[in-house]
């Protein structure tokens, strides 16, 4: 499958951003309001007597959204217009509340690499993150590496190991790259370190050349 107009290390230069990262539109402000809130949420005081006046704010403002929105087979063609990077994301999407988001920079050897702090939003086991909430960063740096090396496929297995409990709180450093290529199989590693080098989570993953069409 083709990568369309997406850079590859072969024909950008080194450090190209492959994502799209926040950049200061409305929509990305209020997105980062919403994580702020999510984040929050969580800290704030069990206590804290303006809840209930938080709860009504925040459905009023959802209720506003909502008005405001088209019909969801409208809004799916919209989202997926152009061959440009994708805006709405789990990971990456500066769009999706639910995105850190992670921000992903190619490198001359074919690898790909961002760094992240992930807060309470993510956590698992007590101060760390959670192995789904891993696995899922590592399953799209993987295909984020997959591009840049100029390949795409669907991801068939994504065989995780975790090493040591990855924390929260602390910049963590997602790589990926692409190994090989066998027909229409791609095989692709990559892993979660923290600052001082140490791997927490390490995976390989099995991607078939294949796409879903997009939307039109
Ligand atoms: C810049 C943009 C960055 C975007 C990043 C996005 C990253 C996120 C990636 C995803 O989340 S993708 C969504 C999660 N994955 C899926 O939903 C995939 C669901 N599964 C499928 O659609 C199909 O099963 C699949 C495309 C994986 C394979 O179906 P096919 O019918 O196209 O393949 P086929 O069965 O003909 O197998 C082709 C080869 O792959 C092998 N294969 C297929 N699935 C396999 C599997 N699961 N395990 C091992 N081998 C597998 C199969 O044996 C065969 O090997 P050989 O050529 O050697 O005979």
């Amino acid at each position: 499958m083709s990568v369309g107009t997406h850079p590859t290390f072969e024909n950008s230069p080194p450090g190209t951003v492959l994502t799209s990262p926040p950049d200061g539109s409305a929509v990305d402000r209020a997105t980062g309001a919403a994580r702020r809130v999510v984040d929050a949420l969580l800290r704030t005081d069990r206590g804290n007597a303006n809840l209930a006046r938080v709860a009504e704010e925040l459905n009023s403002i959802a209720e506003h959204l909502e008005e405001h929105a088209p019909a969801v087979a409208e809004r799916l063609i919209d989202m997926w217009n152009g061959e440009g990077v994708t805006r709405h994301d789990p990971v990456t999407g500066p769009e999706n509340a639910l995105a850190p988001p992670l921000v992903l920079e190619g490198l001359p050897d074919g690898s790909v690499r961002g760094t992240v702090t992930l807060t309470i939003p993510y956590q698992g086991p007590p101060g760390h993150v959670h192995g789904g909430v891993s696995a899922l960063l590592l399953d799209h740096v993987l295909g984020v590496a997959n591009a840049w090396g100029g390949k795409a496929g669907m991801t068939a297995q994504l065989s995780t190991r975790y090493h040591r409990p990855t924390p929260l709180f602390e910049p963590l450093t997602l790589t990926g790259k692409l190994i090989s290529v066998d027909g229409r199989k791609i095989t692709t590693a990559g892993d979660i370190r923290t600052a001082d080098g140490q791997v927490c989570v390490s995976v390989e993953g099995l991607f078939v050349d294949k796409s879903v069409p997009r939307p039109r």
